[in-house]
């Protein structure tokens, strides 16, 4: 087994931007490698080959040591993410490290694959994507993975960019009820670098979004958030 976890940037502390636990202060590891390719990716560099050269094969011991050179004394949640954290076996390892020094792990997965570490995470968003992401949810997959998982904490959440992207919502809350849920505004603006720009087009896709939820008969034990990291920051990368 690769001890090694392919690490494409760490960094922090920020705030967690999305879901289910919005606003808490965290350090984020971001792994390289996908299995999906979806459209409107905001983390494409992790995937696509335009950053393979910032990819680093780190042992966990190396990236509690990055953390610690980063965030100090001033963090106790790591947020992995990626790409697919979900290829990576050894993060196993990480998370037991993380542990031991007293820093809870949230984990950020589209529910495509399982590893046996996520019965340890401490904050599990699982992102089944919808059709304008053109990727296909295996639902034989995601079944097992929200069943296997039902005795954590964890959520779902599904981006949202258009009625078709709803519908999908509406079957995965449907489909797994007592799972909380979380629909998230999409960002299509991933090319604009002027972040007042950015904020005024997603607070209109945000008003939108909540129009949409409002005005569901299914949509209603959920929350609807923006990704405040871009409402902030824009499309800045380490954020
Ligand atoms: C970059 S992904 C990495 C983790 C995992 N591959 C996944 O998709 O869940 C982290 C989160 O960002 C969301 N995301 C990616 N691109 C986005 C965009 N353009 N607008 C809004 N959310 C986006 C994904 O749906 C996912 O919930
Ligand atoms: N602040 C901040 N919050 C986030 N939540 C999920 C992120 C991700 O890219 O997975 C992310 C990110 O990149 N930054
Ligand atoms: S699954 Fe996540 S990282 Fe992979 S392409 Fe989709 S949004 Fe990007
Ligand atoms: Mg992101």
């Amino acid at each position: 087994m690769n001890k090694r976890i392919p690490v494409l940037e760490i960094f922090g502390p920020t705030i967690q931007g999305e879901g289910m636990v919005v606003g808490r202060k965290t350090m984020f590891v971001r792994t390289a490698g996908c299995d999906y390719s979806c459209s409107w990716c905001d983390s494409a560099f992790t995937w696509d080959g335009s950053s393979k050269e910032d990819i680093q094969q780190l042992e966990c011991q190396e990236i509690l040591k990055e953390l610690k050179k980063i965030g100090g004394e001033n963090f106790d949640h790591v947020t992995i993410s990626g790409g697919n954290p979900a290829l990576i076996a050894s993060i196993d390892e990480l998370v037991d490290l993380l542990h031991q020094h007293g820093i809870e792990v949230a984990l950020e997965t589209q529910g495509s694959r399982w590893q046996d570490w996520f019965k340890k995470i401490d904050d599990l968003t699982i992102s089944p994507k919808p059709p304008s992401s053109q990727m296909k949810t295996n639902w034989h997959i995601l079944d097992e993975i929200v069943e296997r998982l039902k005795e954590n904490h964890i959520s779902l959440k599904v981006v949202i960019f258009n009625k078709s992207d709803l519908m999908y919502a509406e079957k995965v809350h449907q489909r797994y009820p007592g799972i909380p849920f979380f629909l998230q505004v999409g960002n299509d603006d991933l090319e604009e670098m002027e972040s007042d720009h950015l904020a005024l087009s997603l607070l209109k896709k945000y008003q939108w979004l909540i129009d949409q939820v409002v005005s569901s008969n299914t949509l209603n034990h959920v929350r609807v958030l923006p990704q405040v990291h871009a409402l902030v920051w824009g499309n800045k990368r380490g954020v």
